[in-house]
């Protein structure tokens, strides 16, 4: 990866060449950005960020606001009158259009007489008059509550007892003030002395306390440097500050979802980190535990409460996901009669390779053994960093994966999209050691190997999936989805989640699409007259236990895989979310992307 560093360099080089007035902000941001486009198509971390950032048009908007104010401050300018509003209802009379009487025109009047009274300073009541001389530590601050929270937590000194900081909330007002920071002895609040008070007790005080808030208090001596990071990473696991009984301050805690974008701006606690969601960067942190904590819990929770959602720990879980041997009585005969044969794309649909993903995983004994990278690995990694990533039009395109549960549809939608542009979008290829039937060929239905072919190249790892059906193994190898990658080609992949971590490499890069069911009713409705595949029955009519077992499975999917995917689509109506579909393809081929760090770490050009 190219270093980013070296990128900001040039950019001081940059601000460097500037010609004319050093106030002149705006020049230096469109020689930066200019600067920046330049590298803007190669994968450096943070550089997608830090160019959007700079090009949004409120930036530009600020920096012309502070140059006109640059142009001005010099001059110290003063209002000719503070009540220009008074003299336009005198002017109004001699005003024949009624000119003084337009809302903007007011409006703008009220504006220049709140700047030439200095309305909006907030007043300060007089300082204390008691404030003993020889405390020179001693400091009085005053906030202006503004319906806000103050963004700062208290907690009582563990050693002397005294009322502390214990942390300034990134973004909050307390932070905004840059008076308050973590460790400052508190001695008054609002007049009222805190020694001896509980912390909930200083708490009261605050929250009933309107307007100014009055801080007596010692600062802290030896004031460490926060350490402010750029740390980006998508959340593994959900959290619940209010259900935490170990949050310092629940109320300052950040709710999140697994999947969700974070930004982590305060990693100075070992224990409780800070982090907004870059989905509302304009909020104030909140806490959020750190990788260790989060880690921790993860495996308390684990072990109290396995149901939620390991599958090991489940047997009916077990069962929906990798239905056992003994129940896989299909006729194989009737499932292949069952398919389409070929019309250029037909690759990768035959029912045979699903169902023999379905018997590979009831063999699985446990999920230890069976995905130590997945629901095992999710526990050990519950924040993943991430950046941004904008694909260039010479790379490769991601790879698009299928999720969903059996009969949800996940087939009839990649059918869908192949159909709607062969030339573009295509699907892998399988192998098989399964004898060649007459009507095929090899390379079109499947490559048809021997068994020590086969053996071979699952044994250098060439496989993103593979297992044994009747006897017979199959298996999408790498190959055949880098073959359509290679062409300039989007290939799109329908795979088990078990197998997402399998595929989750910088060649790759998948964008993964999870196929969710519509309510119950809305299945009823748009599966009248379609046709399932059943462990039992081929080409069967929908009932009502498939409804049912779709939509569990699909939530069970949700809980312990929902981290991985990219992006959720409700198949309901067959026309909608092919549509949505499609535009989400070309969304994660065409827009930035947030993608895992290690992606592109070995990405250097
Ligand atoms: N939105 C929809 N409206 C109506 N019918 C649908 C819709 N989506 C899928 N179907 C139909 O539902 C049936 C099952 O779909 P499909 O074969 O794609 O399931 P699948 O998710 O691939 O499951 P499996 O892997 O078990 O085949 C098919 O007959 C398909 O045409």
């Amino acid at each position: 990866m190219e270093d980013f560093t070296g990128y900001l360099y040039k950019i001081q080089q940059c601000t460097f060449k500037l010609p004319t007035h050093p106030n002149r902000l705006s020049q230096v941001l469109n020689l930066v950005l200019e600067e920046l486009g330049l590298y803007y198509h190669r994968d450096v971390n943070g550089l997608g960020v830090l160019y959007s950032l700079l090009q949004a048009p409120w930036l530009q908007s600020l920096l012309k606001v502070h140059e006109c104010l640059q142009h001005y401050i010099k001059k110290s300018p003063m209002p000719v009158l503070p009540k220009a509003r008074a003299l336009s209802s005198e002017v109004k009379h001699l005003d024949e259009q009624n000119f003084m009487t337009f809302s903007s025109l007011q409006a703008l009047l009220s504006a220049h007489d709140t700047v030439a009274q200095k309305d909006f300073e907030p007043v300060l009541p007089p300082l204390p008059d008691n404030i003993p001389e020889n405390e020179e530590a001693m400091r009085i601050v005053c906030l202006v509550k503004n319906k806000q929270p103050l963004g700062a937590t208290i907690k009582r000194h563990e050693i002397t007892g005294d009322i502390i900081v214990a942390r300034v909330i990134h973004g909050g007002l307390a932070d905004r003030s840059g008076l308050l920071y973590a460790g400052d002895k508190l001695v008054e609040v609002n007049g009222f002395p805190v020694e001896g008070l509980e912390p909930e007790q200083v708490i009261q005080i605050l929250v009933h306390s309107e307007g100014t808030i009055v801080f007596k208090l010692i600062p802290i001596g030896d004031r460490s440097v926060s350490s402010h990071t750029m740390l980006f990473v998508r959340a593994m696991a959900d959290y619940w500050p209010q259900l935490d009984p170990s949050i310092p301050c629940a109320d300052a805690g950040l709710p999140f979802k697994k999947g969700e974008i974070l930004q982590i701006v305060d990693q100075s606690d070992a224990l409780w980190w800070q982090a907004r969601k870059v989905s509302n960067l304009s909020r104030c942190a909140g806490l959020i535990p750190s990788n260790h904590l989060l880690k921790r819990k993860q495996r308390e929770f684990w072990w109290s409460q396995p149901f939620m959602s390991h599958s090991c720990l489940k047997a009916s879980m077990v069962d929906l996901f990798f239905p056992p041997e003994e129940d896989m009585r299909i006729d194989e005969k009737c499932v292949e009669a069952g398919e389409t044969v070929c019309s250029g794309f037909a690759a990768g649909f035959r029912r045979s390779m699903r169902l023999c993903r379905r018997k590979s995983h009831s063999n699985q004994l446990s999920c230890y053994s069976r995905c130590p990278s997945t629901c095992y690995h999710s526990m050990a990694a519950p924040y993943e960093e991430v950046v941004r990533y904008q694909r260039r039009l010479c790379d490769r395109h991601r790879l698009i994966v299928l999720i969903g549960p059996s009969g949800v549809g996940v087939n009839e939608l990649r059918r869908q999209l192949i159909g709607l542009n062969p030339s573009k979008f295509q699907s892998p290829v399988p192998h098989t050691t399964r004898h060649k039937k007459t009507y095929e060929e090899n390379g079109r239905e499947y490559f048809f190997v021997s068994k020590e072919t086969f053996e071979s190249l699952v044994y250098c790892h060439s496989f993103l999936e593979y297992g044994e059906y009747k006897g017979n193994l199959y298996g999408t190898s790498m190959d055949a989805v880098k073959a359509i990658l290679d062409a300039g080609k989007i290939c799109i992949v329908d795979l088990e989640p078990q197998d997402i971590t399998g595929v989750r490499t910088h060649e790759l890069k998948p964008y993964v699409i999870f196929i969710k069911p519509p309510s119950r009713s809305c299945m009823r409705q748009t599966r009248r007259n379609a046709r399932i595949i059943t462990d039992y029955f081929v080409n069967t009519k929908f009932k009502e236990e498939d409804f049912q077992e779709i939509e569990e499975s699909a939530k069970k999917m949700e809980v312990q895989f929902g981290q991985f995917f990219d992006q959720v689509v409700v198949n309901d109506s067959l026309e909608s979310a092919c549509v949505q579909l499609m535009s989400i393809v070309r969304h994660a081929q065409d827009d930035p992307q947030w993608i895992p760090a290690f992606w592109i770490c070995s990405d250097s050009p």
